[in-house]
Protein backbone atom coordinates (compact mmCIF):
# COMPACT_ATOMS: atom_id res chain seq x y z
CA UNK A 1 0.00 0.00 0.00
CA UNK A 2 1.28 3.82 -0.76
CA UNK A 3 1.25 5.84 1.95
CA UNK A 4 -0.01 9.40 1.62
CA UNK A 5 3.13 11.13 0.51
CA UNK A 6 1.73 13.44 -2.96
CA UNK A 7 2.81 11.25 -6.02
CA UNK A 8 5.52 13.05 -8.58
CA UNK A 9 5.07 12.48 -11.83
CA UNK A 10 5.74 8.94 -13.39
CA UNK A 11 8.28 8.93 -16.42
CA UNK A 12 7.86 5.16 -16.57
CA UNK A 13 4.87 3.18 -15.81
CA UNK A 14 5.34 -0.50 -16.17
CA UNK A 15 1.81 -2.69 -16.34
CA UNK A 16 1.77 -6.33 -15.83
CA UNK A 17 5.28 -7.47 -17.60
CA UNK A 18 5.73 -10.71 -18.11
CA UNK A 19 9.10 -11.89 -19.37
CA UNK A 20 10.65 -14.70 -20.25
CA UNK A 21 13.92 -16.42 -21.04
CA UNK A 22 12.65 -19.47 -23.52
CA UNK A 23 9.96 -20.85 -21.42
CA UNK A 24 11.37 -19.31 -18.24
CA UNK A 25 9.19 -16.82 -16.66
CA UNK A 26 11.65 -14.29 -14.64
CA UNK A 27 9.12 -11.44 -14.10
CA UNK A 28 5.74 -12.18 -13.46
CA UNK A 29 3.10 -9.72 -13.58
CA UNK A 30 5.10 -6.62 -12.56
CA UNK A 31 3.27 -3.12 -12.22
CA UNK A 32 4.82 -0.14 -10.65
CA UNK A 33 5.55 3.60 -11.57
CA UNK A 34 9.11 5.22 -11.71
CA UNK A 35 9.03 8.62 -10.55
CA UNK A 36 10.01 11.46 -12.51
CA UNK A 37 13.61 12.77 -11.41
CA UNK A 38 13.86 10.46 -8.26
CA UNK A 39 15.82 7.59 -7.76
CA UNK A 40 14.11 3.87 -7.08
CA UNK A 41 15.89 0.99 -6.07
CA UNK A 42 15.07 -2.45 -6.86
CA UNK A 43 16.35 -4.45 -4.11
CA UNK A 44 15.93 -8.15 -3.48
CA UNK A 45 17.53 -11.82 -3.26
CA UNK A 46 20.11 -13.07 -6.03
CA UNK A 47 18.04 -14.47 -8.85
CA UNK A 48 14.56 -12.27 -8.21
CA UNK A 49 14.60 -10.61 -11.44
CA UNK A 50 15.81 -6.86 -10.74
CA UNK A 51 18.81 -7.05 -13.62
CA UNK A 52 15.95 -8.82 -15.70
CA UNK A 53 13.67 -5.58 -14.89
CA UNK A 54 16.31 -3.07 -15.48
CA UNK A 55 17.26 -4.53 -18.83
CA UNK A 56 13.19 -4.12 -20.07
CA UNK A 57 13.39 -0.49 -19.33
CA UNK A 58 15.82 -0.08 -22.45
CA UNK A 59 14.73 -2.83 -24.61
CA UNK A 60 18.75 -4.67 -23.64
CA UNK A 61 16.98 -7.90 -23.72
CA UNK A 62 16.36 -7.53 -27.75
CA UNK A 63 20.10 -8.08 -28.19
CA UNK A 64 19.37 -11.90 -27.40
CA UNK A 65 17.52 -14.53 -28.87
CA UNK A 66 14.00 -16.33 -27.06
CA UNK A 67 14.42 -13.65 -24.58
CA UNK A 68 11.22 -11.29 -24.62
CA UNK A 69 8.81 -9.08 -22.50
CA UNK A 70 4.61 -9.20 -22.50
CA UNK A 71 2.75 -6.59 -20.94
CA UNK A 72 3.78 -2.68 -21.41
CA UNK A 73 6.18 -0.70 -20.07
CA UNK A 74 5.25 3.76 -20.74
CA UNK A 75 7.87 5.95 -21.27
CA UNK A 76 5.80 9.42 -21.45
CA UNK A 77 2.59 7.38 -21.80
CA UNK A 78 4.18 5.62 -24.80
CA UNK A 79 4.64 1.97 -25.08
CA UNK A 80 8.28 1.02 -25.30
CA UNK A 81 7.55 -2.71 -26.19
CA UNK A 82 6.01 -2.19 -29.53
CA UNK A 83 7.54 -4.46 -32.70
CA UNK A 84 7.99 -0.62 -34.18
CA UNK A 85 10.18 0.87 -31.47
CA UNK A 86 13.60 2.82 -32.94
CA UNK A 87 15.72 0.90 -30.21
CA UNK A 88 18.75 3.24 -31.01
CA UNK A 89 16.40 6.36 -29.98
CA UNK A 90 14.88 4.41 -27.10
CA UNK A 91 18.63 3.85 -25.77
CA UNK A 92 19.47 7.46 -26.36
CA UNK A 93 16.56 8.13 -24.13
CA UNK A 94 17.01 5.33 -21.32
CA UNK A 95 20.75 4.80 -21.22
CA UNK A 96 22.75 2.54 -18.48
CA UNK A 97 25.65 1.98 -16.35
CA UNK A 98 27.10 -1.46 -15.86
CA UNK A 99 28.35 -3.06 -12.79
CA UNK A 100 31.54 -3.72 -13.92
CA UNK A 101 32.98 -0.31 -15.74
CA UNK A 102 33.37 -0.51 -19.32
CA UNK A 103 35.17 2.19 -20.67
CA UNK A 104 36.22 1.84 -24.59
CA UNK A 105 40.12 1.04 -25.40
CA UNK A 106 40.38 4.82 -26.38
CA UNK A 107 41.02 8.13 -24.88
CA UNK A 108 38.93 9.95 -22.35
CA UNK A 109 38.17 12.25 -24.68
CA UNK A 110 36.82 9.99 -27.37
CA UNK A 111 34.87 7.91 -24.89
CA UNK A 112 32.69 10.54 -24.40
CA UNK A 113 32.93 12.08 -27.59
CA UNK A 114 32.28 8.40 -29.67
CA UNK A 115 28.77 8.22 -28.14
CA UNK A 116 27.83 11.80 -28.67
CA UNK A 117 29.11 11.29 -33.20
CA UNK A 118 27.10 8.45 -33.04
CA UNK A 119 23.60 10.54 -32.65
CA UNK A 120 24.79 14.31 -33.68
CA UNK A 121 27.77 15.80 -36.00
CA UNK A 122 29.10 18.72 -34.51
CA UNK A 123 31.67 20.79 -34.92
CA UNK A 124 34.63 20.43 -32.95
CA UNK A 125 34.54 23.16 -30.47
CA UNK A 126 30.66 22.62 -29.55
CA UNK A 127 32.00 18.61 -29.14
CA UNK A 128 34.81 19.83 -26.79
CA UNK A 129 32.19 21.55 -24.93
CA UNK A 130 29.66 18.58 -24.76
CA UNK A 131 32.73 16.59 -23.46
CA UNK A 132 33.84 18.87 -20.94
CA UNK A 133 29.91 19.23 -19.58
CA UNK A 134 29.62 15.14 -19.83
CA UNK A 135 32.96 15.01 -17.86
CA UNK A 136 31.85 17.97 -15.04
CA UNK A 137 27.99 16.11 -14.63
CA UNK A 138 30.39 12.76 -14.20
CA UNK A 139 31.96 14.83 -11.44
CA UNK A 140 35.59 13.80 -13.44
CA UNK A 141 36.58 16.89 -14.93
CA UNK A 142 38.51 18.17 -12.44
CA UNK A 143 41.07 14.53 -12.42
CA UNK A 144 40.71 14.51 -16.16
CA UNK A 145 41.05 17.58 -17.51
CA UNK A 146 45.07 18.17 -18.27
CA UNK A 147 44.99 14.18 -19.76
CA UNK A 148 41.66 14.01 -22.09
CA UNK A 149 43.98 11.85 -24.61
CA UNK A 150 45.41 9.78 -22.54
CA UNK A 151 43.87 6.12 -22.06
CA UNK A 152 40.00 5.36 -20.22
CA UNK A 153 41.84 2.69 -19.55
CA UNK A 154 44.58 3.89 -17.05
CA UNK A 155 42.29 5.60 -14.72
CA UNK A 156 41.15 3.84 -11.46
CA UNK A 157 38.16 2.20 -11.08
CA UNK A 158 36.14 4.54 -9.69
CA UNK A 159 36.99 6.89 -12.29
CA UNK A 160 36.45 4.64 -15.29
CA UNK A 161 32.91 4.17 -13.73
CA UNK A 162 32.35 8.55 -13.52
CA UNK A 163 33.80 8.47 -16.66
CA UNK A 164 31.14 5.82 -18.11
CA UNK A 165 28.28 7.68 -16.38
CA UNK A 166 29.99 10.93 -18.06
CA UNK A 167 29.32 8.72 -21.36
CA UNK A 168 26.10 8.41 -20.56
CA UNK A 169 24.87 11.60 -20.14
CA UNK A 170 26.66 13.05 -22.79
CA UNK A 171 24.08 12.01 -25.10
CA UNK A 172 21.17 13.48 -23.10
CA UNK A 173 19.39 10.94 -21.75
CA UNK A 174 15.97 10.93 -19.88
CA UNK A 175 16.58 7.98 -17.39
CA UNK A 176 19.54 6.63 -16.43
CA UNK A 177 19.94 2.66 -15.02
CA UNK A 178 22.30 1.72 -12.94
CA UNK A 179 23.12 -1.93 -12.29
CA UNK A 180 25.23 -2.63 -9.31
CA UNK A 181 27.35 0.56 -10.25
CA UNK A 182 29.26 0.58 -7.12
CA UNK A 183 29.94 -3.23 -6.56
CA UNK A 184 33.25 -3.52 -8.07
CA UNK A 185 34.15 0.28 -5.74
CA UNK A 186 35.97 0.92 -3.15
CA UNK A 187 33.56 2.91 -0.16
CA UNK A 188 35.58 6.20 -1.11
CA UNK A 189 34.38 5.39 -5.19
CA UNK A 190 31.71 4.44 -3.57
CA UNK A 191 30.48 7.59 -1.81
CA UNK A 192 31.28 9.79 -5.02
CA UNK A 193 28.74 7.69 -6.93
CA UNK A 194 26.14 8.03 -4.70
CA UNK A 195 26.58 11.53 -4.32
CA UNK A 196 26.32 12.14 -7.59
CA UNK A 197 23.77 9.89 -8.85
CA UNK A 198 21.88 12.11 -5.99
CA UNK A 199 22.95 15.25 -8.08
CA UNK A 200 22.03 13.71 -11.39
CA UNK A 201 18.46 12.90 -9.93
CA UNK A 202 17.51 16.45 -10.50
CA UNK A 203 18.34 16.69 -14.29
CA UNK A 204 17.14 12.49 -14.51
CA UNK A 205 15.42 10.33 -13.88
CA UNK A 206 16.85 6.99 -11.72
CA UNK A 207 16.40 3.51 -10.92
CA UNK A 208 19.61 1.61 -9.58
CA UNK A 209 19.62 -2.32 -8.60
CA UNK A 210 21.54 -2.91 -5.45
CA UNK A 211 22.40 -5.30 -3.42
CA UNK A 212 23.23 -3.09 -0.75
CA UNK A 213 20.31 -2.52 1.58
CA UNK A 214 22.08 0.91 3.10
CA UNK A 215 22.69 2.15 -0.81
CA UNK A 216 19.25 1.44 -1.49
CA UNK A 217 18.21 3.57 1.46
CA UNK A 218 20.78 6.67 1.23
CA UNK A 219 20.36 7.30 -2.57
CA UNK A 220 17.05 6.10 -2.88
CA UNK A 221 13.35 8.21 -2.71
CA UNK A 222 11.10 4.93 -3.33
CA UNK A 223 12.46 0.93 -2.93
CA UNK A 224 11.15 -2.24 -4.64
CA UNK A 225 11.38 -5.44 -2.96
CA UNK A 226 11.30 -8.55 -5.72
CA UNK A 227 11.64 -11.90 -4.88
CA UNK A 228 11.77 -14.82 -7.16
CA UNK A 229 10.30 -12.55 -9.94
CA UNK A 230 7.22 -10.85 -8.11
CA UNK A 231 7.07 -7.62 -7.06
CA UNK A 232 6.17 -8.02 -3.17
CA UNK A 233 6.46 -4.50 -2.02
CA UNK A 234 7.19 -0.93 -3.62
CA UNK A 235 7.10 1.91 -1.44
CA UNK A 236 8.66 5.25 0.10
CA UNK A 237 11.66 3.91 0.60
CA UNK A 238 12.13 5.24 4.42
CA UNK A 239 8.53 3.65 4.94
CA UNK A 240 9.63 0.45 3.23
CA UNK A 241 12.80 0.33 5.35
CA UNK A 242 11.37 0.93 8.59
CA UNK A 243 7.60 -0.31 8.56
CA UNK A 244 6.83 -2.58 5.42
CA UNK A 245 3.24 -3.98 4.78
CA UNK A 246 4.70 -7.87 3.76
CA UNK A 247 6.82 -10.31 6.24
CA UNK A 248 8.79 -11.07 3.13
CA UNK A 249 10.27 -7.54 2.96
CA UNK A 250 10.63 -7.50 7.41
CA UNK A 251 12.46 -10.94 6.81
CA UNK A 252 14.98 -9.55 4.10
CA UNK A 253 15.52 -5.97 5.31
CA UNK A 254 16.35 -7.68 8.79
CA UNK A 255 18.34 -10.23 7.23
CA UNK A 256 16.44 -13.16 7.35
CA UNK A 257 16.79 -14.69 3.75
CA UNK A 258 19.08 -13.45 1.05
N1 LIG B 1 20.31 -15.30 -19.93
C1 LIG B 1 19.50 -15.99 -19.12
N2 LIG B 1 18.94 -17.15 -19.52
C2 LIG B 1 18.10 -17.84 -18.71
N3 LIG B 1 17.74 -17.44 -17.48
C3 LIG B 1 18.27 -16.31 -17.02
C4 LIG B 1 19.18 -15.50 -17.81
N4 LIG B 1 19.52 -14.42 -17.08
C5 LIG B 1 18.87 -14.54 -15.91
N5 LIG B 1 18.11 -15.66 -15.88
C6 LIG B 1 17.26 -16.11 -14.75
O1 LIG B 1 16.28 -15.12 -14.48
C7 LIG B 1 16.11 -14.94 -13.08
C8 LIG B 1 16.37 -13.49 -12.70
O2 LIG B 1 17.75 -13.17 -12.92
P1 LIG B 1 18.33 -11.72 -12.70
O3 LIG B 1 19.74 -11.72 -13.19
O4 LIG B 1 17.40 -10.72 -13.25
O5 LIG B 1 18.29 -11.62 -11.12
P2 LIG B 1 18.94 -10.53 -10.16
O6 LIG B 1 17.92 -10.25 -9.13
O7 LIG B 1 19.46 -9.40 -10.94
O8 LIG B 1 20.13 -11.37 -9.54
P3 LIG B 1 21.56 -10.90 -8.98
O9 LIG B 1 21.26 -10.07 -7.77
O10 LIG B 1 22.24 -12.21 -8.63
O11 LIG B 1 22.25 -10.15 -10.07
C9 LIG B 1 17.04 -15.94 -12.42
O12 LIG B 1 16.30 -17.07 -12.07
C10 LIG B 1 18.05 -16.26 -13.48
O13 LIG B 1 18.54 -17.55 -13.33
Amino acid sequence: MMSTHPTPPQKLAIRNLNFFYGDTLALKNISMPLYANKVTALIGPSGCGKSTLLRVLNRMYDLYPRQRAEGEVLLDGENILTADQDLNLLRSRVGMVFQKPTPFPMSIYENIAFGIRLYEKLPKSELDDRVEAALKGGALWNEVKDKLHSSGLALSGGQQQRLCIARTIAIHPEVILFDEPCSALDPISTAKIEELIDELKSSYTIIIVTHNMQQAARVSEYTAFMYLGDLIEFDVTSRLFTTPDRQETQNYITGRFG
